[in-house]
């Protein structure tokens, strides 16, 4: 089932002819349940991530946006239809495969509480056991210093970080391994509002630096406006529309109406009259 695309023109760069998506997903049934309990998250999804996008998923509870995370992590296998990461099956990456391929930035960070900043940093790296020691630790304070950390966090515990660093430290981990693609669950959840804009400055440089292409889920618009090139609404069990996010919160159904023209949405929108960079459409 093809989404709705309302994109023109294309606001992400062309990708050359011969250059495969980072993300494809075509014809995606996730089914959980078997027999008589069976039920469907998604019937036959569609979507396709370009290089160097910034796509936000948007949907209302339990519309399957985190299982399609999941799809894209290879952690879950399609029950039916492909989706591939980078030309490659995600659930035949294995586990350094996809770390090398897909960074994921997880809600609540999801370090390690027993080890250290630097060594939850490291942990891929070192796990992955091709360097030698002090490399992987150099390597680690350099993706500290990416991100905003100074040499002397290296050495704090988790439960000794503001909700700031938290997300800063989880996400110098998920680029500790280089991968081109970095999947973002409520990238701000749980940030006060200067913490969540300064994360998202953040977000925007390392997106330009790195070249990375960024897949999001958050129910914050203001996040939403302030990194998405693309958003894609899933309703249906399937992607029903992508495209701007000016150009969505346009659309006729439901969800938009409730989600992108409420009052919250209204206010998160104002931007969007400043311009194109105010509103993330670069
Ligand atoms: N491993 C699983 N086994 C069975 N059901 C699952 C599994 N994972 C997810 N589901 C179900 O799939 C549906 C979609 O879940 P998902 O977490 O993707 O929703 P969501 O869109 O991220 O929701 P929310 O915005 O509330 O976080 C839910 O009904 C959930 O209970």
């Amino acid at each position: 089932m093809t989404a709705v695309d309302l994109s023109t023109p294309p606001k992400a760069p062309a990708p050359a002819p011969q250059e495969a998506p980072v993300v494809r997903i075509e014809g995606l049934w996730s089914v959980f349940g078997e027999g008589a309990k069976a039920f469907a998250v998604h019937q036959d999804l569609d979507l396709t991530v370009e290089r160097g996008e910034m796509l936000s998923i948007v949907g209302g509870s339990g519309t399957g946006k985190t299982v399609l995370l999941r799809q894209m992590l290879g952690l879950l296998k399609p029950t039916k239809g492909t989706v591939e990461v980078l030309g490659r099956p995600a659930a035949q990456m294995g586990r350094e495969g996809a770390a090398s391929r897909v960074g994921m930035l997880f809600q609540h960070g999801a370090l390690f509480s027993a080890f250290n900043v630097l060594d939850n940093v490291a942990f891929a790296l070192r796990e992955q056991g091709t360097l030698p020691l002090d490399l992987v630790h150099d390597a680690a304070m350099v993706k500290l210093q990416m991100v905003g950390l100074k040499p002397e966090h290296a050495t704090r515990m988790p439960a000794d970080l503001s909700g700031g660093m938290i997300k800063r430290a989880a996400l110098a981990r998920a680029l500790i391994m280089d991968p081109p693609l970095l999947l973002l669950d409520e990238p701000t959840a749980g940030l006060d509002p200067t913490s969540s804009d300064e994360f998202c400055a953040l977000l925007r440089e390392l997106h330009a630096a790195l070249g990375l292409t960024l897949v999001m889920v958050t129910h914050d618009l203001d996040t939403l406006f302030a990194l998405s090139s693309r958003v894609a609404v899933l309703a249906e069990k399937k992607v029903l529309v992508t495209g701007t996010p000016r150009e969505v919160a346009a659309y006729d159904h439901p969800f938009i109406e409730t989600f992108f023209r409420g009052e919250r949405g209204r206010r998160a929108m104002a931007p969007l009259n400043n311009g194109p960079e105010a509103a993330g459409e670069t």
